[in-house]
């Protein structure tokens, strides 16, 4: 079976942080510079918004709190209050905040680990479309108390994070390194170690950068590549490029699977005009069938 691709949401300026919440059936993700979270349930078809004072980078569920979640804005955990309708959603607290010593950062991608612990990183301020403060950022760890540990540095944008918990691995990936990094992960502690690179994209010739990914249960990632109109999918064991699958936009941002079966790649883009205007379908997002893969539920974090 060929892969087959449909747009499933109207364009939004940068599409970032999709999390398939299993328990509901639906897709959560953000639009960075809309300042919005957006929610789409694949049954009805239906596509909501709603606009905060500031720029969320990523939304995950918080376990057993029915419409709440943890968000970024700017360099800010929050919890939010959300039932998902049209604007409507509301701060409830802050759960943490960071990089206090270089206010101009932001949070930019994170996920939830499988114990519930969110690991976000932060990068530089873009300074003009597409220029960032390079080697501002770092990777935290924000633990269920709301204890923040910090886990890496000098990153210039921090992106894709998944793990596989049978080869105890936690992959990263700072962008304008075109690499894809490897820690050791310790999942009773959240400890990452031994950072190492795994792939580079001067070895497979591709352009662009790397930016969000996710895992299926054969231990392969999913990575979407911005400024590089596809997906790729890297087995990440052997540093091998399996397939480029072809996306209708040139900035794709982040994938992550859904759907009942979970074998439905969802995948971000965004529709920034930085010189060259992005027409839609660039900045939708996109559902991939047929890839022949399945990926894990995704975390829920577990603030307290
Ligand atoms: O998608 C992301 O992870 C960031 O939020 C974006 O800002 C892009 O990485 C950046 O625009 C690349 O040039
Ligand atoms: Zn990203």
């Amino acid at each position: 079976m060929a892969p087959e691709l449909k747009a499933v949401t109207g364009p939004v300026t940068l599409g970032e942080g999709p999390h398939w919440d299993h328990e509901e059936q639906a897709l959560y993700f953000v639009s960075i510079f809309d300042y919005t979270v957006n929610k789409y349930v694949p049954e009805t078809g239906k596509h909501t918004k709603a606009k905060l004072e500031g720029m969320p980078t990523f939304i995950i569920p918080i376990e057993g709190k029915k419409h709440h979640f943890a968000i970024s804005l700017n360099r800010k955990v929050v919890e939010i209050e959300w039932d998902g309708e049209e604007n409507t959603a509301k701060v409830v607290r802050t759960i943490a905040e960071v990089d206090q010593d270089v206010p101009n950062n932001r949070f930019n991608d994170a996920k939830a680990d499988p114990r519930g612990r969110l690991f976000a990183g932060t990068m530089g301020h873009e300074y003009a479309p597409g220029k960032f403060d390079l080697k501002k950022g770092s990777l935290y760890r924000i633990d269920p108390d709301g204890s923040t540990h910090k886990l890496a540095t000098d990153i210039d944008i921090s992106n894709g994070l998944c793990w596989d918990l049978d080869e105890k691995a936690f992959y990263f990936a700072d962008s304008f390194e075109y690499t894809i990094r490897r820690y050791d992960y310790d999942v009773n502690t959240g400890n990452i170690s031994n950072p190492r690179n795994v792939f580079a994209y001067k070895d497979h010739q591709l352009e662009g950068i790397v930016d969000g990914m996710t895992i299926d249960t054969d231990g392969n990632l999913w990575v979407a590549n911005f400024d590089g109109n596809r997906v790729l999918k890297i087995d990440p064991k052997k540093g091998k490029l399996l397939e480029k699958i072809p996306i209708p936009a040139l900035q794709v941002t982040s994938a992550t699977f859904g759907g009942p079966a979970l074998d439905v790649l969802y995948v971000t883009s965004a529709c920034m005009n930085r010189g060259e205007e992005q027409l839609p379908p660039a900045g939708s997002t996109f559902k991939l069938t047929g890839l022949n893969a399945k990926g894990h539920p995704n975390n829920y974090v577990r603030f307290q």
